[in-house]
């Protein structure tokens, strides 16, 4: 449970057009905390990848999660939300090396959906031709501790409502799943 003096230190993940920064800025807003925007710290060279359609690797994500790490613990005293898709557990584990006990809301949602959205946005850096390969990369987190999974298909309003709940009233042992 998140008592008033518990800051809220809520990654919020999945694939490119899942709704991370839709959702983030509505929790980092209704949780009174700062909201980090995972892909604002991508080096220059992951973001001239992306454009091009060529998808990152392990390597191009691990020093930027070592960067979303650092920026993680410069929080500790007021919590944040932090939008980033975390796609394999290593890198969740990467960030909850930073903030121990970090908890993850999972976007999840089809392929066909990520498509829809991300070819509904052509000014974006992320391509409609990566979309395959972030799930080829997606490992469902829904196994480890501290994370609720939600249908990223559901109202905005919804998503946050459930969220807010979540960490606000506390959460059972294990991963919590939330019907649309
Ligand atoms: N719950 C929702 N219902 C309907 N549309 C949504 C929802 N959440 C986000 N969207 C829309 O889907 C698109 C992608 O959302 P958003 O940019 O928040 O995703 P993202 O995961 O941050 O994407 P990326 O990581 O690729 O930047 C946007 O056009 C947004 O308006
Ligand atoms: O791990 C990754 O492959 C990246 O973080 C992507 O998910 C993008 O940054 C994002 O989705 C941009 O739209």
């Amino acid at each position: 449970m998140t008592t008033s003096s518990e800051k809220a230190f809520l990654v919020i993940m999945g694939v490119a057009g899942c709704g991370k920064s839709s959702l983030g800025s509505r929790c980092a807003q209704a949780l009174g905390v700062p909201l980090l925007e995972g892909d604002d710290f991508h080096s220059a060279q992951s973001v001239k990848k992306m454009r091009s359609g060529v998808p990152l690797t392990d390597a191009d994500r691990h020093s930027w999660l070592d960067v979303l790490a650092k920026e993680l613990q410069l929080r500790l005293s007021t919590g944040c939300v932090l939008t980033c898709s975390a796609l394999r557990q290593r890198y969740r584990d990467h960030l909850r090396q930073a903030v121990p006990g970090l908890r993850f809301v999972f976007l999840a949602l089809t392929p066909a959906q990520a498509r829809e959205r991300v070819a509904a946005r052509p000014a974006h850096l992320f391509p409609v031709s990566l979309v395959a390969s972030q799930f080829e990369a997606l490992e469902d987190p829904c196994s480890e501790p501290g994370v609720l999974s939600l249908d990223a298909t559901a109202s905005l309003e919804s998503l946050e409502a459930d969220v807010v709940r979540w960490v606000r009233v506390g959460e059972p042992d294990g991963p919590v799943e939330v019907a649309p």
